[in-house]
């Protein structure tokens, strides 16, 4: 089967008749303006925050769609819910659901490729990984990071979490490593303001507040006109996202329906077996909770 392209998915324009690439830029959704807004995800992590039913998990999972397409890109999923982006397993090095020893078992390992891949580019002369590099990026998803970190488990496990994740986003950018992480408790002891600016890219959805919306978005946002709390509790998927360094722009995500997941997930998951089945994986976490 040959791999999909972008006439197929209609995730985001790449280069025509070629696999996508997270190297590529992701189609997220529309602005205001209706024109496409795209995200570079490689050498970058994104945080999505907003409240329950504000469309977190629905752009969890375009983004992972698109990673799943990609033969550049692997993904790890940890979702306490399971169902959130459960159906990505079969594309996935790893899927955890709510168990806190096997994702702290996953983060571990995962920590020591990223010192491993580090070593190795020391050894190069290089800082970053590139398109032809000899190791593939890294898609880490996470829904709900306040589960893992505040919710299930003991502190020491909980504690042992938020380092572990906040290592991952501060030290995995060069090496490939990307952290994509949804969260619908957007407080300061979820995302202290040293967590939050390790996340080149911010998505807002409808907050609860304007101290909620600043938590994700950076403060002083909400004092200058830019809160999610202003979006419409009846606009799911509509939301402020941010790059470092810039200004927040209203969004409209894209939307795939659970069929539409699904067919994605089967495709994506036939064509990584066929391309990465003499390949060796992160397979030391069972593939389920
Ligand atoms: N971009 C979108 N366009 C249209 N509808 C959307 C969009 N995003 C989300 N929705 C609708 O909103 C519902 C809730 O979305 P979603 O499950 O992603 O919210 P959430 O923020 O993850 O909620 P929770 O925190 O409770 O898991 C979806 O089932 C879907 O019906």
């Amino acid at each position: 089967m040959q791999p999909m392209t972008v006439a197929d998915t209609a995730l985001g324009p790449v280069k025509p008749g070629l696999p996508l690439s997270i190297f590529d830029s992701v189609h997220v959704g529309i602005d205001e303006f209706g024109l496409p807004v795209r995200v570079p995800l490689i050498w970058r992590n994104l945080l999505i925050g907003g409240e329950p039913g504000a469309g977190k998990s629905a752009l969890l999972n375009v983004l992972v769609a698109y990673a799943a397409l990609c033969l550049d890109c692997r993904l790890i999923l940890l979702d306490g819910k399971q169902v959130e982006l459960g159906q990505w397993r079969k594309c996935a090095d790893a899927f955890v659901g709510p168990h806190i020893v096997k994702a702290l078992a996953l983060l571990s390992r995962i920590q020591t490729m990223m010192d491993n891949r580090y070593a190795y580019l020391l050894d190069c002369e290089r800082r970053k990984i590139t398109p032809q590099d000899v190791f593939t990026a890294y898609v880490v998803a996470i829904d709900e990071i306040a589960y893992y970190s505040a919710t299930t488990g003991d502190k020491k496990q909980r504690e042992e979490f938020a380092s572990l994740l906040r290592d991952l986003v501060a030290r995995g950018r060069a090496v490939g490593i990307i952290v994509i992480a949804a969260t619908q408790r957007p407080s300061s002891d979820i995302i202290p303001t040293s967590l939050r600016d390790l996340f080149a890219w911010r998505f807002a959805g409808r907050c609860t507040n304007d101290s909620s919306s600043d938590i994700v978005l950076g403060h002083g946002w909400a004092n200058k006109g830019w809160t999610a709390n202003a979006i419409s509790p009846n606009n799911p998927g509509a939301g402020l996202l941010i790059a470092e360094g810039g200004s927040p722009q209203l969004v409209k995500t894209a939307y795939l329906d659970d069929r539409t997941c699904a067919a994605i997930a089967a495709y994506a998951g036939e064509m990584r077996a066929t391309a990465t089945a003499d390949r060796p994986r992160l397979r030391s976490v069972p593939s389920a909770a």
